[in-house]
C-alpha cells in the first residue's frame, strides 16, 4: 500500500527536464550565434517594418523551437507594452497531410490564441475559403503575425506529380503580405532537419519565401553536458551522482547529439532511480534507463504505426537486411520499388513516392532511420538514401507480428531476388 514513508523523490523541479518547458535564455547553451541572427531578422518588428522569412535548419533536436520560441517570447512582450499585437502561430506540420488540414490548424491555431470562433467547418469547404477565414482572424487580431512551420518537408500533401503542399503553404503565406490579404507585417520561419530543403521548391515559392538562413549543428558532449549541468536543479542537491551529466550527455552525443535525447534521458534515469525508491541517480540507472528507450521507442513505434506506415517500413528494413552489397543502406528508389512489390503481393493500397519517402523520413525524426540526399551524378537526379540506426532484422521481425504482412514474411526467397535484382539494376544505371 502507498504511505507517506520511504524515499523522498529524486526530483524537485521535474518540469525543467521535460522536453516542452519553455527555460529561461540564461539555460540556453552555445547558441549565440543562432540568437543573434534570429534577433536581428526579427528587430524590425518593433520598429514597425517587416521582417525577412527565414529558414532555420539543423538535425533534430538543435534548439531550433527553442530558439525562435525564446526570441518571438520577448518580442509578444514588448509589443505588449507598447499596446500592439503580435501574434506567433506556430504549428508542427508532422502530422498534417494536406494543405487543406495545414490552413486548418493555422485557423484553429490562431482561434484558440485570440480566444475567437473557428468560424469554418474543417471539411466540405475550399481551402481558399480556409485562407480567407485566416487572414480574416488575423487583420481583426493582430497587427503583425509570424508563421512558424515546424517539420515543414513533411507537409508534402497527397498528390503525386504536383508542387508539394509545403511549396504551396510558403507561397500563400509569404506573398499574403504583398497582395495584402494580410494587412500587418508578415514572415514566414521554415523548420527543418532537411539540409537541401529549398532545392524541392517550386521557383516561385522560392522567390515569394526567399528567406535568410540560420544552421543550427549538432552539440558535441561538452555543450551536452553543459546543456544539462544548466538544468542539475531539477534535481535535489545531493541526489546526483558525478557521473550521471557526463554519461547522459556521452550516450547523446552518440546519438547525433540530440539535446531533446540528453533531457530525455536525464528525466529517465530520475524516474527509474524514484521508482526503485534509491534516494539518488546513479550510473546504473542512466545505463537501464538508456536500454529501455532504445527498447520501447522501436516497440512503441512500429506498434502504433498505420498498416501504410508498416509496409513502407517492412520494405525498407528489407532492403537493408537482404541487400548483398557491402553497404546496407537502401537508395529511397529502391525502397519504393520494393514497397510496390510488397503491396502488390498483399492487394493493399499504394501511396504515391513522394508518400513513401515522407513515412521513412518520419521514422528519422525517432532515430530508428538516418536519410541523407544523395545525388547521381550529372542529371541523374536526386534520392534520399535511408540507413537503420539498429538491426533491420529485428525491425522485420517486430513489424511481421500484423497479419497481414505474415504472408510476405513466407516468401523470403523471391523478396531476397527482388531486392537484389532491384539493387543491381539501381547501380548500374
Ligand atoms: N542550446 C540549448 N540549450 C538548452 N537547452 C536546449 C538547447 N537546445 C535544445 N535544448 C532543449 O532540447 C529540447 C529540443 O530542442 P528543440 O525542440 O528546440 O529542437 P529542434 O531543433 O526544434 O528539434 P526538432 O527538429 O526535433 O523539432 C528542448 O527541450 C530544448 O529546451
Amino acid at each position: 500500500m502507498l504511505d507517506d514513508e520511504g524515499e523522498a523523490s529524486v526530483f524537485v523541479n521535474r518540469d525543467l527536464v521535460e522536453p516542452d518547458t519553455i527555460i529561461d535564455e540564461e539555460r540556453i547553451v552555445g547558441r549565440d550565434d543562432q540568437l543573434e541572427s534570429v534577433v536581428s531578422f526579427l528587430k524590425p518588428t518593433l520598429q514597425g517594418n517587416r521582417p525577412p522569412n527565414m529558414l532555420l535548419y539543423g538535425p533534430a533536436g538543435t534548439g531550433k523551437s527553442l530558439i525562435i520560441g525564446a526570441v518571438t517570447q520577448q518580442i509578444i512582450e514588448l509589443c505588449q507594452s507598447k499596446g500592439e499585437r503580435f501574434g506567433v502561430i506556430d504549428i508542427n506540420c508532422q502530422p498534417i497531410n494536406t494543405l487543406d488540414q495545414a490552413v486548418y490548424e493555422l485557423i484553429q491555431t490562431v482561434a484558440m490564441d485570440v480566444g475567437a470562433d473557428i468560424g469554418v467547418p474543417e471539411t466540405g469547404v475550399s481551402t481558399k475559403r480556409k485562407y480567407r477565414r485566416l487572414y480574416n482572424l488575423i487583420n481583426r487580431h493582430y497587427d503583425s503575425v509570424i508563421f512558424i512551420l515546424d517539420e515543414i518537408d513533411l507537409l508534402v500533401g497527397r498528390r503525386a506529380n504536383d508542387e508539394p503542399a509545403y511549396s504551396k503553404l510558403l507561397y500563400q503565406l509569404s506573398r499574403a503580405s504583398n497582395t495584402d490579404e494580410i494587412e500587418g507585417r508578415v514572415s514566414v520561419a521554415a523548420l527543418t532537419n532537411d539540409p537541401k530543403f529549398m532545392e524541392d521548391i517550386d521557383g516561385r515559392a522560392e522567390s515569394s519565401f526567399n528567406p535568410r538562413d540560420v544552421y543550427f549543428p549538432d552539440y558535441d558532449a561538452t555543450q551536452l553536458r553543459e546543456i544539462l549541468g544548466n538544468r542539475r536543479d531539477a534535481f535535489r542537491k545531493d541526489a546526483l551522482d558525478d557521473d550521471v551529466i557526463p554519461l547522459v550527455a556521452a550516450f547523446a552525443a552518440q546519438s547525433h547529439g540530440d539535446a531533446r535525447k540528453a533531457i530525455d534521458l536525464f528525466r529517465g534515469a530520475g524516474d527509474l532511480a524514484d521508482e526503485r525508491g534509491d534516494g539518488e541517480v546513479r550510473e546504473n540507472h542512466v545505463r537501464e534507463s538508456q536500454e529501455e528507450i532504445d527498447k520501447d521507442r522501436s516497440l512503441k513505434l512500429v506498434e502504433g504505426l498505420t498498416t501504410q506506415k508498416k509496409i513502407s517500413l517492412y520494405a525498407t528494413a528489407a532492403v537493408a537486411n537482404y541487400s548483398n552489397r557491402p553497404r546496407s543502406s537502401v537508395p529511397s528508389p529502391v525502397g519504393f520499388t520494393v514497397y510496390q512489390w510488397v503491396t502488390d503481393e498483399l492487394d493493399a493500397d499504394q501511396m504515391t513516392r513522394e508518400t513513401y519517402v515522407k513515412y521513412v523520413k518520419e521514422l528519422s525524426t525517432y532515430g530508428l532511420v538516418s536519410t541523407a540526399r544523395k545525388s547521381r551524378g550529372r542529371g541523374g537526379g536526386m534520392y534520399m538514401e535511408f540507413t537503420f540506426t539498429g538491426d533491420p532484422a529485428a525491425m522485420m521481425t517486430r513489424i511481421i507480428d500484423d497479419t497481414r504482412l505474415e504472408a510476405i514474411a513466407e516468401q523470403e526467397e523471391l523478396l531476397r531476388t527482388v531486392i537484389n535484382s532491384q539493387l543491381q539494376q539501381f547501380h548500374e544505371q
